[in-house]
């Protein structure tokens, strides 16, 4: 399957974070415009996995929220286009966001029945009330728990299986596309692996298309089929996964892909990334990775240098 799902095109978010207007006056200061995401295009393929990496802070989380409509851009367009489901219905794709912190995004005091119950009621999914509590038991199934736990609350459960619960009840709402925010980053390595190889499961089966959002490589190393590598607020390369693992083309990709363990190559040096990531209302002029780059020349700290294709791949650097 090759259709495009999603069509991101020249998206930014700015944030005005200038003091509040009357203190800024009095002080002259200027306005403090955050670049919070600057610039980014890209699609999605219907039942692939869009990953996009980078360090706290990089925008990546405003991005996804721009996805899903929580966050309006301040430029550019996001567009879902329209899909032909399994039951021949044609329209925008159903999407949802799974969040980092399974706890948080679960009403403590609903039974794990009642919340993955709701969106099937509030969308009126199911005719009666036997037919949810029976989709509700298939959706428990779906992601390797028991019937029986419908009647059991949050509480109750490990972190990890509380993440099957958030993913059963996106599926709840029929969803095609599921934005995961850091889904796996507040669960031990272990758990991590399962969730997502549930995850891959869930794809397979059911057609889903993901956009898959980690500040952590290896998390999407085995699960991408595109990815982007995202810098103080713009895409520094991005295209097919393996391309970008196999042969990463900015230093930063390269920088990130150091820091993280290699099976095939146990023995290899594995380098700390270093440095701070600029502020994002004051990058620095030229290239914004420049100061943190070993090989950072004269035109890098003078001109941004722009996303250019080099053997399916885009990257912005001078020197790639
Ligand atoms: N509503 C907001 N108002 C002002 N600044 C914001 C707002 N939301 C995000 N930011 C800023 O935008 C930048 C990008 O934040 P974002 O949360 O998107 O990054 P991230 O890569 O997801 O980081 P993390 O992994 O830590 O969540 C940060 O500097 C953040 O402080």
């Amino acid at each position: 399957m090759d259709d495009i799902i999603l069509d991101v095109a020249s998206a930014s978010c700015r944030f005005d974070v200038s003091a509040p207007t009357l203190s800024r006056l009095f002080s002259k200061q200027p306005r403090r415009i955050l670049r919070a995401v600057e610039n980014v295009s890209f699609t999605v393929r219907r039942g692939t996995t869009f990953s996009i990496v980078g360090e706290s802070g990089c925008g990546k989380s405003t991005l996804a929220r721009m996805v899903v409509g929580l966050q309006r851009p301040t430029q550019g367009m996001l567009n879902f286009r329209d899909i032909r489901r399994a039951d021949g219905s044609f329209g925008p794709p159903r999407v949802q966001m799974i969040f980092q912190d399974p706890y948080a995004s679960l009403n403590p005091r609903w039974r794990v029945g009642d919340i993955i119950a709701e969106p099937i009621r509030e969308l009126k999914l199911r005719p009666d009330a036997a037919s949810t509590k029976d989709r509700v038991g298939d959706l428990l199934e779906i992601v390797g728990l028991s019937r029986s736990d419908a009647s059991r609350y949050p509480h109750a459960f490990s972190g990890g299986q509380r993440q099957r619960i958030s993913i059963a009840r996106a599926l709840a709402t029929e969803a095609d596309f599921l934005v995961c925010d850091e889904p796996t980053s507040a669960l031990d390595v272990s758990v991590q692996a399962q969730i997502l190889n549930l995850m891959v499961k869930l794809q397979k089966e059911l057609g889903l298309t993901y956009l898959f959002i980690s500040h952590n490589l290896s998390v999407v190393r085995h699960m991408s089929d595109d990815l982007a590598i995202m810098y103080l607020g713009r895409f520094v390369e991005a295209g097919p996964a393996e391309e970008v693992f196999s042969r990463p083309r900015h230093p930063y990709t390269r920088l990130l892909l150091d820091t993280i363990p290699d099976v095939e190559r146990p023995n290899r040096e594995r380098r700390p990334m270093s440095g701070e990531v600029p502020s994002p209302i004051d990058p620095p002029p030229g290239c914004s990775f420049n100061p943190r780059c070993s090989r950072a020349a004269d035109r890098c700290r003078a001109e941004r240098p722009e996303l250019r294709m080099l053997g399916g791949v885009s990257v912005s650097c001078h020197f790639a």
